[in-house]
This record gives structure tokens, C-alpha cells and sequence, in this order.
């Protein structure tokens, strides 16, 4: 078994971490203009909006790194640039009649729908991932902006952090997927600004079909807020095979 100081040094070299995050990554390097956009802040790391519990079950599991059945999931706003890139050019070859009508000057403005607002407003969240047992733990603290019914989270916020979930879950085992189906049960609404659990679970694949399940709870274990199933349909590389998987398990700054 490796060293903590020798899986740290690895760790950093495959973008996933058991130590102290870098200052680069908490974007204190450099100053900003206001109007810069930090494509390289990994937001999967601790910042000054998150709360004392997202802040300890962050520590917790970047603990359960350090013997290597856990990894945490860095997250940044694009993959890179170049794989960006290749990633774009590999969805539209796929999808040829959808991408003729894709507005080309808007899409220099596209970011991941979760990654798009400002910090602690939003989607504040952080993936864990057991190889072993084919599960992802998110550890998410929903911000102010996703209020639906008043004081509590609106379900489409709910299904959105779900579906990145269970979509990273059926990433890291099948590559390039999409959603095909994501069926939710509702069962007590989420309160606004609080930090839940959301365990996912690779349930079986058949051929190009992933089934991928979830439960989101509270973070003692003793509220079950949400459950859902989901199916995702790897996609079949027809010209140019883009290696996703490849790309979230390892990231490269922007
Ligand atoms: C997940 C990728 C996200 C990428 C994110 C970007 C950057 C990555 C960085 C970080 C990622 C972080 C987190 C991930 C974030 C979020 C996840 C978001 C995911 C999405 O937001 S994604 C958008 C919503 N999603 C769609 O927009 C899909 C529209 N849809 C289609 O594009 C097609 O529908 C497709 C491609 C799904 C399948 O089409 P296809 O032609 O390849 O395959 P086909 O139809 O032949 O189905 C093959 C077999 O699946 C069965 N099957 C199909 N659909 C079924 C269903 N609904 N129920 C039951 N069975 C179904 C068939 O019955 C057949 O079964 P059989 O073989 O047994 O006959």
C-alpha cells in the first residue's frame, strides 16, 4: 500500500486528492477582474460559502481516501479546453440534426448547468466515488436560489443534482451516457440551504443500458427526502470515440 505522502503526490497528478486542497485550486493565486471566468477553480473544494456540516463530511470522506477504496471527483466548469473540445465535436457528429440548429455564438457562453451560479448560491456539492462497491456519495448544500415552495428546495433543483449524480455514477462505469429515464419519488421536501447525502448505486448494465439508483437523505440518516431510478443509454461511438470517462477520473484544468 502506498505512503499517504506518496498517494498524495499521485493523487495530485490524477486531479484527485486525500490532502489539504492547493491554493491554486481555492483560486487564491492571483487576483481576479470581476469579469474573469475561472475555468481551472475545481469547485469540488472547500470554499468560504460552505457550511460546517458539508464542510466535516468533506473532511470525513477525503479521510476515507487515504487507503485508496474511496476517490473524490474534482469538478471544474469545463473539462479542458481541448477536451472540451473533443468531447463537443464527438456529441454533435452523434446528434447531427440537433447540432444544425445550435446557436454557435450562444455556445461560447454555455457552462454546466450546475456549475453556473455564484458560489454558495447554487449547487454546492462534492462527489466521492467506491470503485469497489459501484457507488457515488454527493455531499450537497443547495443555496438560496433554488427555493421552489417557500424555505425548501424546488423539486427540479432536486432532480438536477440527482441526475448528476447517477449520471457521474454511469460516467465513471460506461463513458458517454444520457439520461433515457429518471423516475423520482418526492417523499418530504428538502428544507432551503441545508446539506444532504445523496447515495448512488450502479445497479446492474446490460448491454448499452445502465440502471442507477439513489437516495437522498439527511445527513444523520434518519430523513429519506427523495429516492429515484434512472436508465442510462451509453452511447454508440459512430466516428470519433471520446473518452469521458477518461476525462472526469482524471481532469485537467481548463
Ligand atoms: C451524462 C452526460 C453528461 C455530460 C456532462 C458534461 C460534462 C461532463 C462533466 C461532468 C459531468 C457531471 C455530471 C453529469 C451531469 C449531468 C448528467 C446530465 C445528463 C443529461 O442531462 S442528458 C440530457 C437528457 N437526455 C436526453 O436528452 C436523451 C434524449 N434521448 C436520446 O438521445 C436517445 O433516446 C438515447 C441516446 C438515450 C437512446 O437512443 P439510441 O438510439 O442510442 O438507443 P435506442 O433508442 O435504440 O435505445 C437503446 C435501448 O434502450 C432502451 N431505451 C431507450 N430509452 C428508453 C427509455 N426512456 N426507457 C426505457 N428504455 C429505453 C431501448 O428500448 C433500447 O432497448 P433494447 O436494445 O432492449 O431494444
Amino acid at each position: 500500500m502506498l505512503g499517504r505522502g506518496a498517494a498524495r503526490a499521485l493523487g495530485a497528478l490524477r486531479g484527485v486528492r486525500g490532502g489539504a486542497p492547493p491554493a491554486r485550486s481555492l483560486g487564491l493565486s492571483r487576483r481576479l477582474l470581476s469579469f474573469e471566468k475561472v475555468l481551472d477553480k475545481d469547485h469540488s473544494l472547500p470554499k468560504p460559502c460552505w457550511g460546517k456540516d458539508m464542510r466535516r463530511l468533506f473532511d470525513q470522506f477525503t479521510k476515507k481516501c487515504e487507503d485508496g477504496s474511496w476517490i473524490q471527483l474534482a469538478s471544474y466548469e469545463q473539462i479542458s479546453a481541448q477536451r472540451s473540445q473533443d468531447f463537443s465535436a464527438f456529441i454533435h457528429a452523434y446528434f447531427p440534426s440537433a447540432s444544425e440548429v445550435i446557436n454557435k455564438e450562444k455556445l461560447s457562453q454555455a457552462q454546466l448547468f450546475t456549475r453556473g451560479f455564484e458560489d454558495g448560491m447554487g449547487f454546492e456539492y462534492v462527489m466521492f466515488y467506491n470503485k469497489a462497491e459501484k457507488r457515488i456519495v454527493c455531499v450537497f448544500q443547495g443555496g438560496p436560489h433554488l427555493q421552489g415552495m417557500p424555505g425548501f428546495f424546488h423539486g427540479g433543483a432536486t432532480a438536477t443534482i440527482i441526475d448528476a449524480t447517477v449520471g457521474m455514477n454511469a460516467i465513471v462505469s460506461g463513458g458517454i451516457v444520457m439520461t433515457a429515464n429518471l423516475n423520482i419519488n418526492f417523499k418530504s421536501p428538502i428544507p432551503l440551504c441545508s446539506t444532504v447525502l445523496i447515495n448512488s448505486q450502479l445497479d446492474k448494465i446490460e448491454g448499452r443500458k445502465l440502471f442507477v439508483s439513489c437516495k437522498v437523505q439527511s445527513i444523520d440518516g434518519k430523513i429519506l427526502y427523495t429516492e429515484a431510478t434512472s436508465l442510462f443509454i451509453m452511447l454508440e461511438p459512430k466516428k470519433k470515440k471520446y473518452d469521458l470517462k477518461e476525462a472526469v477520473l482524471n481532469p485537467l484544468p481548463a
